[in-house]
């Protein structure tokens, strides 16, 4: 799914109204019907509803909802904000229509005026500002908005399209932003919803659609955009019939030290449930019971060092010996022993194909930077908000960390992903796609570590790096909203995201019939 700007919201909505039956104001009462239709799902008629209506077209929605709401036989009063001189045409168009049908229904608040004190239970409608914000919201707007957010603690409020003062595309911090519990928004995500900066202004996410053209769509490009099934269906690839534990993959896992022997077995165990071939992992004495007994399927080098690991560099030494694995995932659980940091760079001197590092490897990276520039093209590194601060600095904000993110995937031609609500993946040629699989119950230590499995799997299958990412933080995510689902958040742990990795894939395979 596409992205769009502000911009490029305005183009779809223009393009449609030009090139379908449709007019603008047909489009605005799609929006508000759709906008009506939800708020009735979740709120019944005996709740009074006060829209704070803008005087753009955000505003004109709020009135065309007020109106359908009147007709519902809802108690709805939109309060028209005079914040500018003029209105917009089809504000003007769904202000006479109320009033014409409903003439108790419109208020005026001139600039300065105060606003009404909405009664017990009421629902706070904001419909103040949309994608049409120029700046942000200042002097009288923005009390406004104190105002409203003030009521956030007796009073649900919805924000249509956007929260008013939340800029689209750009970053909102410390400006004036209503804190919306919904946000009911039309066709496309806004960049600005998948910006943790931003988590307590949208609150709950709804798309809404209201068919704006499907050619425009398709014919826009866009950098930024979010993963969904029917993508992810197109990159898995069933097994055939015919096929051994050969066709899909050796991989090589470095992982683990004392005390940290979990990592490495997660990180093996969901390897392995995602379909690798087959699985060597590389670990310190301490922790070679351990991995044979809780991972039986996969092989094991035990190091010579008791706690750490410090001579896995020797597995790829020559290209003959670095050929046996398609693939290596090195990070979790690893430590930053002076011997582990001296072997990842001598790892570093001899492996080429693209593999996955987080976790300590990152770490290790973050404190000697020029190994950064040794990691093979097309690598995958896996950075928490953390990791990524210590290997590229820290931002003044959400959009310049995405900048920065998308920069280094670039200039370095590795594929980063930055975990978190939505993870954001940056590949090599500039773009970003956001992942909405998961929930809270997967913040919980080793669920990182599962990812570094299932990526290094799909990477010894032959899936490439893009492939292996998209489907694979889509995968991760699902498993846990399996588990979460039959467990609950919180009661899931990072090995049932592993133990539900199957009921994951199940849904990926298309249907098909005999
Ligand atoms: N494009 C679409 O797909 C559709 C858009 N619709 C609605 O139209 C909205 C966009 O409408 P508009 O372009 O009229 O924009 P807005 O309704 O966001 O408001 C623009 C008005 O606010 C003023 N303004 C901008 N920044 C301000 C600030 N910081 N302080 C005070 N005033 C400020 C502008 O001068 C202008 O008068 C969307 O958010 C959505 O709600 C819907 O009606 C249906 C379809
Ligand atoms: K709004």
């Amino acid at each position: 799914m596409k992205i769009f700007t502000a911009q490029q919201i305005r183009e779809a909505d223009a393009y449609t109204i030009a090139n379908t039956p449709i007019s603008s104001l047909d489009l605005m009462e799609k929006a508000a019907i759709a906008c009506t239709a939800w708020i009735c799902r979740h709120y019944n008629e005996y709740t009074p509803v006060y829209i704070f209506c803008g005087m753009g077209n955000n505003g004109g929605d709020g009135l065309a909802i007020t109106r359908l709401l009147r007709n519902r036989g809802y108690e709805a009063h939109a309060y028209v904000l005079h914040h500018s001189s003029t209105a917009s045409a089809d504000h003007t168009a769904n202000r006479q229509a109320l009033q014409q049908q409903y003439p108790g229904a419109v208020h005026d608040i001139a600039e300065n005026g105060l606003l009404p004190r909405p009664d017990a239970h009421a629902l706070i409608v904001d419909a103040i500002l949309g994608t049409g914000l120029s700046r942000p919201a200042e002097g009288w707007t923005a009390n406004i908005i104190h105002q409203l957010n003030d009521l956030k603690a007796e009073h649900d409020i919805v924000a249509i399209d956007i929260p008013s003062g939340l800029q689209a595309d750009a970053s909102s911090v410390n400006t004036p932003v209503i804190k919306a519990d919904h946000t009911l928004s039309f066709e496309f995500y806004k960049l600005a919803f998948l910006l943790p900066e931003n988590a307590a202004a949208v609150g709950e996410i709804c798309i809404l659609t209201i068919d704006l053209s499907p050619e425009y769509i398709a014919q826009t490009t866009s950098r930024f955009n979010i993963t969904d099934i029917q993508q992810v269906r197109g990159i898995y690839r069933p097994r055939k019939a015919f096929s051994h534990k050969g066709t899909f993959g050796h991989a090589l896992l470095i992982a683990g030290s004392e005390g940290k022997t979990g990592a490495a077995v997660l990180s093996a165990k969901a390897c392995l449930r995602t379909g690798v071939g087959l699985l060597t992992c590389h670990i310190p004495k301490c922790g070679y019971e351990i991995i044979q007994i809780a991972a039986p399927g996969a092989m094991c080098f035990i190091d010579e060092q008791k706690d750490h690991s410090s001579s896995f560099h020797n597995h790829v030494s020559t290209p003959e010996a670095a050929a046996r694995f398609k693939t290596i995932g090195i990070g979790p659980g690893l430590g930053t022993a002076a011997g582990t940091c001296w072997a990842l760079e001598k790892l570093l001197d001899h492996y080429r194909q693209p593999m996955v590092l987080d976790a300590d490897a990152l770490n290790i990276l973050s404190s000697n930077p020029t190994l950064l520039n040794k990691v093979p093209h097309g690598s995958i590194l896996t950075p928490h908000p953390k990791e990524f601060e210590r290997l590229f600095g820290r931002t003044a904000n959400d959009v310049e960390r995405l900048q920065i993110l998308s920069g280094n995937a670039v200039k370095r031609q590795l594929n980063i992903l930055l975990k978190g609500r939505y993870t954001a993946m940056a590949f090599t040629d500039g773009s970003i796609w956001f992942n909405t699989t998961g929930n809270p119950g997967m913040a919980t230590g080793g669920s990182g570590d599962v990812l570094t499995g299932i990526l290094t799997s799909l990477l010894a299958q032959g899936y490439n790096s893009r492939d292996a990412m998209l489907m694979g933080v889509y995968l991760h995510g699902l498993s846990g909203d399996y588990a979460a689902a039959e467990l609950s958040e919180e009661a899931m742990i990072a090995e049932d995201i592993v133990e539900f990795l199957g009921r994951g894939f199940q849904h990926l395979r298309k249907p098909h019939t005999c």
